[in-house]
């Protein structure tokens, strides 16, 4: 046997519980008329869908600032594929999800010493090196000297700070970014994926940097200092003279449905996993008894083909192929081929490779 066998998960669609949060400690209902935001939570699921909220319903005109952190999770692209840049294992052994956002670009880690900006506009005034510029300045203003690159990293020397990403709808845009303030790295490196080199996938791939924290660079840069900073800068900026609306977590929620959606969409199969561009893995176990080649091909999270060859390939491995077509990538039962891997030991090492290659992880909050 190749690997050792670990079962796969079931396939849960439980939704997340929304009991635990809300919008303002005084249960006042939230309202996108404000310019400067600081979410007092630290869970994903929230925050990424306070900042959707925010985004769908702020007057197109208007400038918004949102910061942010959170929890860890590994934050992919809205068009990226989990099994090749997150490792499961890894996530799996931490309990810590991963989490597709709503806006395109690479996989990131998040945690606590990572604190998150962004800065929505009218589409019409939105330009994208102006607002990583905005932050620049910021941790500039802190001591710490950062230059932009031509993708709109920030860097202290070759070392990424901050990663963004993008999104437009009709006449808004935002600009969205990680702070790296005093992140784990090693945490960080251990969670993206690197082996995947024969998975082939659509969409888009990460841009793998080396990185760095700010308090490398200085001892008294925090989250809080990296909030007062941008806030003052973005203030400058567009003018804008309002207190910081803090959004605390913790009751209340129910006002705001768009929020609760969001917060029970990010987690489920149809999105986290079902959104997956189309890829094919191609892996080659050995066995004591020969080498197989295995191709599977997968849209949408759902394997559409599987096919298994090998000098010693018989009827068996064909079946165990054709079995697995139409389920769900990475959530395969083993009910499903039991019957073929019972009757035939080589079959039942492929398939325990295959559930092996297939590694899933489906954190549910
Ligand atoms: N937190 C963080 N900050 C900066 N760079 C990171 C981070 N985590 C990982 N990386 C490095 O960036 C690359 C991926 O770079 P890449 O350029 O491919 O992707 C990004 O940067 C996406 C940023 C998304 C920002 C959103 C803001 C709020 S929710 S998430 C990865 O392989 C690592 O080398």
């Amino acid at each position: 046997m190749l690997r050792s066998f670990s079962p796969l998960p079931r396939a849960r669609l439980r939704l997340p519980s929304v009991r635990n949060f809300s919008i303002s400690p005084s249960r006042q209902e939230l309202s996108p008329q404000h310019a400067i935001y600081v979410s007092n939570s630290v869970n994903p699921y929230f925050n990424l869908s306070l900042e959707d909220w925010l985004f769908r319903h702020k007057n197109h005109q208007e400038p918004l600032l949102l910061l942010y952190r959170n929890d860890p999770c590994v934050v992919i692209g809205r068009n990226q594929n989990p099994w090749k840049e997150v490792n499961m294992t890894a996530l799996k052994a931490r309990s810590i999800p991963f989490i597709r956002r709503r806006s395109g670009g690479g996989t990131v880690y998040h945690d606590l010493g990572n604190t998150n900006y962004s800065i929505h506009l009218s589409r019409l005034t939105f330009d994208r090196h102006a607002t990583a510029e905005l932050v620049r300045r910021a941790i500039s203003t802190l001591g710490v000297d950062v230059r932009v690159n031509d993708r709109n990293d920030i860097c202290v020397g070759n070392e990424k700070v901050s990663g963004s990403a993008y999104k437009i709808v009709n006449q808004r845009a935002y600009h969205h970014g990680t702070m790296l303030i005093s992140t784990k790295l090693d945490t960080l490196g251990a969670l993206l994926r690197t082996d995947t080199e024969t998975m082939v996938t659509k969409g888009v791939d990460s841009v793998r940097s080396p990185v760095c924290n700010l308090r490398q660079f200085s001892s008294t840069i925090d989250h809080e200092t990296f909030v007062d900073a941008v806030v003052s800068e973005f203030r400058r900026e567009y003018r804008v003279d309002e207190p910081i609306r803090y959004v605390n977590d913790g009751e209340g929620a129910e006002e705001t449905d768009y929020i609760r959606n969001g917060m029970a969409e990010l987690p489920s199969w149809d999105w986290a996993f079902g959104q997956t561009p189309e890829f094919t893995y191609s892996i080659r176990p050995r066995f004591e008894w020969g080498e197989v080649t295995i191709e599977i091909r997968s849209k949408h999270g759902i394997i559409l083909e599987t096919r298994a060859t090998s000098g010693h390939s018989g009827a068996g491995l064909e079946e165990l192929g054709r079995r697995l077509e139409g389920h769900k990538y990475g959530f395969v039962e083993e009910a499903i081929v039991k019957d073929v891997v019972d009757r035939d030991s080589r079959c039942r090492d492929v398939w325990e490779a295959l559930a092996g290659a297939m590694e899933t992880y489906n954190y549910q909050p």
